[in-house]
């Protein structure tokens, strides 16, 4: 996949199939519009996704993820447009003619029913079928996919997120939600708990549910492995000042310091709470451990 990021100065030495929007997530929605592109594929289309940048907001998926989701898809160029004046103000009309058109060879676009562009959101996908015979692209306009008689979106998937809701995350995605990274020494409390666990520290801006404790399911090296992960601050220890997230992996023992991990969220359990004792949370743990064990036992996740 060819990034093109940072810079306004994009151009695609082919003809392409593109669809734009802000794609945070990409869900199963996306998800349609995504392989409508890469079908052009087979007429010789180079298939493009058009994003903004929009900085430090937070996300579901951090740049990375989403790069290596598109990537791995075999998305041919994704676009990181940086959300300036220059392009945001344009008029719509300007837009396709100017970016999509001359520097980008747009032939197909596939676009969602709700897809505003251009200065005040003029631009709608009426504005891109009226223009589509005079500029030689052919435009296909996709219906909302719906989960439970409802669309699917970016806002609705971070709302659900912010709940706690992750079997329903999960379902609108289409994939199950996770964070990613290497994992880092914790205080070394856990082992005398009797509770190895695994520490990552995802950035600020990666979307976390709320605080507390999750059945999670591990990637580690190509393998998946069960169990249980903590979201938060860990007050009975003296709290850190950076969320973490904590994962005690029910058949593993192993020294996974430094690996890449990704750890994915399913159902919710409880908030975390401050205990009286390091006794009273060990007990507690125990209990979560029962419960995480009964939720993938008993095929919970549904
Ligand atoms: C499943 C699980 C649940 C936890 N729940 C809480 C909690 O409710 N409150 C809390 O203060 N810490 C909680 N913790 C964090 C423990 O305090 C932490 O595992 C222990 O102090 C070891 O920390 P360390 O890895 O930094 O040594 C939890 C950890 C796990 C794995
Ligand atoms: N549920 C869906 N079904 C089909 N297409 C969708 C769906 N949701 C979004 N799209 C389309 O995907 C493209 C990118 O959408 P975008 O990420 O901007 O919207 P969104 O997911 O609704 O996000 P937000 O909730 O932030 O508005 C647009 O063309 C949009 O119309």
């Amino acid at each position: 996949m060819i990034l093109i990021t940072g810079t306004t100065e994009f151009q695609t030495e082919e003809a392409t199939a593109i669809s734009l929007g802000k794609f945070d997530g990409i869900h199963q929605g996306h998800q349609l519009l995504v392989d409508r592109i890469l079908k052009k594929k087979e007429e010789g289309l180079k298939s493009l996704i058009f994003t903004f940048d929009f900085g430090e907001r937070p996300t579901l998926l951090l740049p990375e993820e989403r790069r290596e989701l598109l990537s791995r898809q075999g998305v041919d160029y994704l676009v990181e447009c940086p959300f300036v004046d220059a392009v945001s103000h344009m008029e719509a009309e300007n837009f396709v003619r100017e970016i999509l058109v001359k520097r980008l060879h747009v032939k197909y676009l596939a676009v969602g029913t709700d897809f505003h562009f251009g200065h005040n959101r003029k631009g709608s996908y009426r504005l891109l079928e009226e223009m589509s015979g005079e500029c030689g692209f052919q435009v296909e306009v996709v219906e909302k996919a719906c989960y439970q008689g409802e669309e699917i979106s970016s806002s609705r998937i971070r709302r659900e997120l912010e709940q706690g809701h992750m079997e329903l995350v999960n379902q609108l995605l289409g994939y199950s939600y996770g964070v990613s990274g290497e994992v880092l020494h914790g205080r070394q409390i856990g082992r005398t708990l009797g509770l190895p666990t695994i520490n990552l520290q995802p950035e600020a801006r990666k979307l976390l549910p709320p605080n507390g404790v999750y059945a999670t399911r591990t990637r580690i090296a190509g393998e998946t492995f069960e169990g249980i992960t903590n979201i938060g601050y860990k007050p009975t220890v003296g709290g850190e000042t950076r969320k973490g997230v904590e994962t005690y992996l029910f058949d593993l023992d192993r020294n996974l310091y430094g690996e890449q991990v990704t750890v994915s969220f399913y159902g919710f359990e409880r908030p975390e709470s401050k205990f009286a004792s390091l006794e009273a949370l060990k007990a507690r743990i125990e209990q979560d451990v029962l419960w995480g064990r009964t939720y993938f036992g008993d095929g919970m996740e549904g």
